[in-house]
This record gives structure tokens, C-alpha cells and sequence, in this order.
């Protein structure tokens, strides 16, 4: 199997509660039939938002590594949060360069610190990406990270790169530096846009697969082309299960991947899955975690707890394994005849089996390898399943207005400007326990 595969059986009325049956499949597919109409309507005009799905076409990873190839680095440190962190830390996590980038998604004084201590600064490449350029956090580390390279003897204007919009700080610090600049593809919100320079860059600078990426968001988008059905379109199946789970009170939505390099993909998931249905008093509230390691903190809850929890397990069919040594210690030779990947394999099961048992809905998605072509397909694919969801859940998938609120009252609790936010702060209800 060469695909990328969601499996629903443990989704449905038979075998989970709350479970979606066979004939309200038939009926849902009817309204996916024609959410499929307004979305590729969407991507044949590169309406805001549907461009998203257009990426695998317009995105040129040639170009992206052509603009890059003068920054000579052996690791890359991206100053950039949510949409404009997450799919670059997802991409280059698949493609094994987790080790060589570094992340700056929040302005905690400790660990920036800690950070610009730890990295060599003269080998690295500074990576800005905001769509908006006018993210607080993100400009922030930017003055913070220019300073710290100033004194450290090492020219920032040669290390650094930066994606963004068509105007706004970041577009004119670039222009006026002379600095390498890439744009956010138009009509594409942040957490969509991992198939675009905003997640390929760092893999670029390290030399990691970004054609292969692409081509998996490729065969993404052919086979959306080609559907138009939860039974023939692994995305559709996915978003539309997901939305009926929700329907039946499935209102928290936990990512469980069994492999360490698909970690940060659970992180991207949740501000996907969060950023664009959580509005209305709707959407799935998103919950992260890791398989193995999680099955001994969170699937006590996820077994045992309520029945609101939808539970996708994700894997690779294939991966470099490791042998476990034999032994002839009582209660552990079990193991002496295993590798790593076949436990861990196992496990998968075994959990899958466990919530099947105490019939909590589970989704199985499996990909060929976490590799280029494996991410930028699973990518692509939650991405349509999202799309989809928001569709049937009728709502603004692509706006986050929500978030405008916070970042006023921080712009003016900092003297930014007059937001009636920032009193608001001040209003706070007090009633303190402890201290004194
Ligand atoms: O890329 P920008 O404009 O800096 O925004 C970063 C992130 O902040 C948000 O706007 C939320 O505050 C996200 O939608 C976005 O991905």
C-alpha cells in the first residue's frame, strides 16, 4: 500500500459510542458531495482560504532552495509562532532535522536566552516568518535575536531570511537590510500554509527534501480532484467522521502519533483543528500527545473517561527499527525477541484495540513512511479533512477573529496604543487564595 489510508471501523455505531452508522455515512456523503462543489470552486478561483489546497501547484521548491543557497548553515533558528512555526517544525521534524531547528515561538525570557546561548550563532541562519508582520512575539525575538548576534560579533543581515506578507514591518526591514525575502502565498491563513516557503524554508537551509514534500501535497490535491466522497477521499473520511463525532458529542479530539518525528505534527493539528473550527460555540477542543509514552499518562482518560473523545492513531507502515538484545531474564525474554519498532507496532494495536473494547471512537491513519513525500501527503490531507469540517460545521474555517481581543489589551497594557481591551484588564474579578 503506497497511500495514505484512514481506516473508520472503530468510528462506527457498531463498535464505538458515540459511533456514526453505516446509513448516516450514505446521508453524510450527500453533504459532502456538494461541500466538494464549493471547495474546488474555492481552488479553481483561489478564493481565501480554498488557495490553500492550491499550494502543492504554485508552491516552487527550486525556487525556495534558489533563494536560500547563499545561507550556509548547520542549523536554522525560526522566530515565528503558530501557523508561522508550526508546519516548518512539523516538515523539518519528518525529514529528520528536528536536531538542527530551533524554534523561537515564545517570548519567555529564560528559554530565549538559554537558546541563543546554546546555538552557534555564526553557523546559524535566522528564519522570520510572519504573514501579518506585525506579530508582538515574533518582532520581538527578532530585536532580541539581532542584538544578541550583534554581540556576538556575527552579522545578522547575512544570516537572516525572512517570509512574510506583501507590506508590514517585517517586508520593509527586509527591503531596507537587503535581506533574502520570501512571501506567504495570498488568500493561504497561516496554518495553512506548511506546503509553502513558511514550512519549507528551514528544511531548504539544511538540505532536507522540500521536492518531496511538495510532491506528497501533490498527490494530496490529485486524488481531492479525483474524489469528491468520504468513501474514495482519505481527507474527506477523516473530516467527515469527525464533524458526525462532534454531532454526537465526540467534542474533544485527541492526535496520538506513534512516532517521535510525527510529534510536531500533533501540535500543528491542534492549531489547525482549534484555530479554524473552534467558533460558534462549535468545534473540538484538540488534545496532543505521543504514542507510546502517552498510552502512561493520558489513555486512563481516553479508555476510562467520558465518551466525548474522537482518538486518531497515526503511523508509519515502515520505519528503520532497532533490535531489542536477547535476554534470559524471567519476565523480560518476551522482549529479547522483539525490535523497537515491532513493540512499539504492538502498542499501537493493542491501544487501538483497548479503545475499540471499551467502545470509544478511534480513526487509524496510516502513512507509507514519515518521510517528504509521507508529511507533505498527511499534511495535505488533514488540511482537506479540516476544509471539509468547517464546511459541514458551517463556519468561518479560514478567520480567527477571536484572538484580535488578547492582542489588544497586550498592545496597549505595553503602551502600543488606546484599546479599551487593556482597561478591561485592569476590571479583573480578584478572589486570591494563598500567599500572605
Ligand atoms: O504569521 P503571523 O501573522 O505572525 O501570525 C501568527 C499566528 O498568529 C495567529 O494570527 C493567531 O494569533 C495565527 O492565526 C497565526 O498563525
Amino acid at each position: 500500500m503506497t497511500d495514505l489510508t484512514v481506516d473508520l471501523g472503530n468510528a462506527l455505531a457498531a463498535e464505538a459510542r458515540p459511533g456514526v452508522s453505516e446509513g448516516a455515512l450514505d446521508r453524510l456523503d450527500d453533504r459532502v458531495a456538494r461541500a466538494h462543489e464549493t471547495i474546488t470552486a474555492g481552488m479553481a478561483a483561489d478564493g481565501f482560504g480554498y488557495a490553500s489546497l492550491g499550494l502543492p501547484e504554485r508552491t516552487d521548491p527550486g525556487a525556495i532552495e534558489a533563494a536560500v543557497a547563499d545561507l550556509d548553515a548547520d542549523h536554522v533558528l525560526t522566530v515565528g509562532i503558530g501557523g508561522s512555526a508550526l508546519g516548518a517544525a512539523t516538515v523539518s521534524a519528518a525529514l529528520g532535522l528536528a536536531d538542527r531547528h530551533h524554534t523561537l515561538d515564545n517570548v519567555d525570557p529564560v528559554e530565549t536566552r538559554r537558546l541563543l546561548d546554546a546555538l552557534p550563532l555564526d553557523r546559524t541562519t535566522v528564519n522570520v516568518v510572519s504573514r501579518s508582520g506585525t506579530t508582538a512575539e515574533t518582532l520581538a525575538n527578532f530585536l532580541v535575536v539581532r542584538e544578541a548576534m550583534d554581540e556576538a560579533g556575527v552579522d545578522w543581515t547575512e544570516r537572516t531570511v525572512v517570509t512574510t506578507g506583501a507590506e508590514g514591518p517585517l517586508r520593509t526591514a527586509a527591503t531596507e537590510q537587503g535581506l533574502p525575502a520570501l512571501s506567504v502565498p495570498e488568500g493561504v491563513p497561516g496554518r495553512f500554509s506548511a506546503l509553502s516557503a513558511v514550512g519549507l524554508v528551514p528544511a531548504a537551509v539544511l538540505g532536507g527534501d522540500i521536492e518531496g514534500v511538495v510532491r506528497g501535497g501533490a498527490a494530496g490535491r490529485e486524488a481531492l480532484l479525483a474524489g469528491g466522497s468520504l468513501f474514495d477521499y482519505p481527507g474527506y473520511a477523516y473530516g467527515a467522521v469527525a464533524y458526525a463525532l462532534e454531532q454526537r458529542g465526540a467534542t474533544v479530539t485527541a492526535m496520538l502519533p506513534y512516532a517521535e518525528s510525527l510529534e510536531p505534527f500533533a501540535e500543528w493539528f491542534a492549531q489547525l483543528w482549534a484555530e479554524s473550527l473552534g467558533k460558534d460555540g462549535l468545534g473540538q477542543t484538540p488534545a496532543r500527545a505521543l504514542g507510546a509514552t502517552d498510552q502512561h499518562s493520558q489513555l486512563q482518560l481516553y479508555r476510562g473517561g467520558r465518551h466525548d473523545k474522537l482518538v486518531t492513531l497515526v503511523r508509519p507502515r515502515e520505519r528503520a527499527d532497532m533490535a531489542v538484545p536477547a535476554t534470559d531474564v524471567e519476565g523480560m525474554s518476551y522482549l529479547g525477541d522483539a525490535t523497537l519498532g515491532e513493540l512499539l507496532d504492538a502498542e499501537f494495536e493493542a491501544t487501538e484495540a483497548s479503545l475499540a473494547a471499551a467502545d470509544q471512537p478511534n480513526i487509524r491513519v496510516e502513512l507509507p513512511r514519515v518521510d517528504g513525500p509521507g508529511i507533505g501527503r498527511l499534511l495535505y490531507e488533514m488540511e482537506a479533512a479540516c476544509v471539509l469540517a468547517g464546511e459541514l460545521l458551517g463556519v468561518e474555517t479560514f478567520a480567527q477573529p477571536a484572538v484580535e481581543w488578547g492582542k489588544r489589551a497586550a498592545r496597549g497594557l505595553l503602551g502600543g496604543g488606546e484599546f479599551p481591551e487593556a482597561e478591561a484588564v485592569a476590571e479583573k474579578t480578584t478572589r486570591v487564595v494563598g500567599g500572605e
